[in-house]
């Protein structure tokens, strides 16, 4: 290989930017470009690794991903984020390649890249289908539900998860974002085209990482009436041929060891699992992914290897 790509990972010791390192292990296309230590956080040098660089990746806070890119002044540079900033902006192509034909080719193609939300891969891979089939209607009002990992929430909360001085509550499952503010739901709405915001029901558990997000349906309120059955073809059909996103052979709780779906069995990969459960009257659709992996570094390398042009069967993730 003669050209060797320019990756600089902007907060690249953070959570998500040190398993981007972890991927980018052994390989020989790409050439990393280190910050030192005690500039991390200077904006002029950063600014100068940015515009060095083939391919940034920005793992920063919201405020400090808008403002790395508006360090970038050049046209070369492109930009994959794993932020909230840029997820609903339409100069921005959202990162979800398996969406649609457009959305890979619009990730070929674009400068700017917005990695999904870890809740809102999990959300927007159970919905969108439905919606594009015309199955759920835009103005249904959807639910979600998600259960995560403790990593989903960054360094800080891992301090606190894994410090010696971890508060008694955290050894539960806790549920959030009660006040239906979550920071995932305008991408969720707009990706799915839903006329309604979700509402969404996080919880974050006493587990490193992995999660499930389930989306509950009365058949009765869809466009047509649809078997467990029939929307798992359905699903099976969108993501046909699909690397990354499974769709169960078997509806129903066959699949799932004593009809539990546990949220950690995809941590470290950037696989995705969708199943289809329930009866005639109650559907549940439930996809289950690392929240560090298809949802935050590996959708973001994935990203990187469409814009580079690497076949994503050779594995390189
Ligand atoms: N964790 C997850 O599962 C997911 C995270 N994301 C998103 O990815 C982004 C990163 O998240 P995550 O890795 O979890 O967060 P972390 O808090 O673990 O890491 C963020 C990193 O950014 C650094 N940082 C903060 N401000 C600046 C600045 N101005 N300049 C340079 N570096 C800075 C921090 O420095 P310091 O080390 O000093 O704190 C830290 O290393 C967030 O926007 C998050 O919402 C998206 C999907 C999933
Ligand atoms: C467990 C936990 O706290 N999770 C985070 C979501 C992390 C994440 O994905 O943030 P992005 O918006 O950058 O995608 C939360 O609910 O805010």
């Amino acid at each position: 290989m003669s050209q060797k790509y320019k990756i600089f990972i902007d907060g690249g010791e953070g959570t998500t930017g040190l398993k981007i390192h972890e991927r980018f292990a052994g390989r020989k296309d790409l050439e990393l470009l280190h910050i030192d230590e005690e500039k991390r956080k200077d904006p002029e040098e950063r600014k100068k690794l940015i515009n060095q660089s083939d391919i940034t990746f920005l793992c920063l806070p919201d405020a400090a991903a808008r403002e790395a890119v508006s360090l970038a002044d050049n046209e070369h540079t492109k930009i994959i984020d794993a932020s909230t900033a840029h997820r609903t902006n339409p100069q921005w192509a959202y990162g979800f390649p398996e969406l649609s034909a457009e959305h890979r080719e619009r990730i070929k193609t674009s400068g700017r890249v917005a990695v999904p939300g870890c809740y809102a891969s999990g959300f927007i891979a159970c919905v969108y289908p439905l919606v594009k089939a015309g199955i759920l209607p835009v103005d249904y009002p959807v639910t979600c539900h998600g259960i995560s990992g403790y990593s989903g929430a960054g360094k800080k909360m891992i301090a606190v998860m894994e410090g010696p001085d971890k508060p008694e509550e955290c050894y539960s499952p806790r549920q959030y974002a009660l006040g239906q503010g979550h920071k995932h739901l305008p991408e969720m709405q707009k990706i799915c085209g839903l006329k309604y915001k979700p509402m969404f029901n996080p919880i974050v558990d006493d587990y490193y990482s992995g999660m499930v997000v389930s989306v509950p349906l009365h058949t009765r309120c869809l466009a047509k009436s649809c078997a467990p059955e029939d929307i798992r073809q359905i699903m099976a059909a969108h993501y046909e041929g699909s690397n990354f996103v499974k769709v169960r052979e078997t509806g129903g709780t066959e699949t799932l060891p004593d009809g539990f779906l546990a949220s950690n069995t995809l941590a470290g990969t950037n696989m995705m699992e969708i199943f289809v459960c329930g009866n005639e009257e109650q559907v549940l659709v439930a996809s289950r992914l690392d929240n560090l992996g298809k949802g935050a570094s590996g959708a973001a390398v994935q990203c990187m290897n469409i814009m580079i042009g690497i076949d994503e069967t050779t594995g390189l993730l």
